[in-house]
């Protein structure tokens, strides 16, 4: 029984030691931030510049050009203008060097009548985009809750 105990007791030991050498090598890893993670980057930085919007918004066109549900909303719409918008959108949104001035996004979207699903539908579509293209979780999360607060401006309109 004692040998037993002292056995588990040895195993406890070498788990502890793994487990805070793992912890160690974490707190390591979240110590040693990339340039693109320091906190004086900007979002625009993070998503890789003009370059990198560009990238991005390319991954997105494709992903609603085979998207069924999405795709009929841009049936008619001039892809090149859209591209050329949603970039400098993005731009501006991320806090890069661009200022967006075509329509508001009300003006957009009204008459589309975008409902909840459809608008969902479309953030899984850019989440989608940013996962081909590599964009870290972190830097994900901050480019959706900056558009998160746009939704009342384009939904049900
Ligand atoms: C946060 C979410 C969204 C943002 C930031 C956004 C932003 C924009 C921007 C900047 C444009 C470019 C306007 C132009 O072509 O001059 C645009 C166009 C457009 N958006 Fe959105 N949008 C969003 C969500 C949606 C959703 C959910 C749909 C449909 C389900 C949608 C459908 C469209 C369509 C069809 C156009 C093209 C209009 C045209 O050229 O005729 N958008 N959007």
């Amino acid at each position: 029984m004692e040998a037993t105990n002292r056995k588990s007791l040895a195993g406890n030991h070498v788990v502890k030691q793994i487990l805070s050498s793992l912890l160690i090598s974490l707190v390591l890893i979240g110590c040693s931030t990339s340039p693109n993670q320091s906190t004086n980057s900007t979002l625009y930085e993070e998503l890789n510049g003009h370059t990198g919007l560009e990238q991005l918004v390319d991954a997105f066109i494709e992903q609603i050009a085979y998207d069924e549900q999405i795709f009929p909303y841009f049936a008619k719409a001039n892809v090149d203008r859209f591209r050329d918008n949603f970039i400098t959108h993005m731009c501006d949104v991320s806090g890069g060097p661009c200022k967006y001035q075509g329509d508001s996004m009300i003006d957009i979207h009204t008459g589309m009548n975008i409902n909840e699903a459809d608008f969902n539908r479309v953030v899984e579509l850019l989440i989608n985009a940013m996962e081909e293209i590599g964009i870290a979780y972190p830097t994900q999360n901050k480019l959706l809750s900056r558009l998160a607060p746009l939704r009342p401006e384009i939904i049900n309109k």
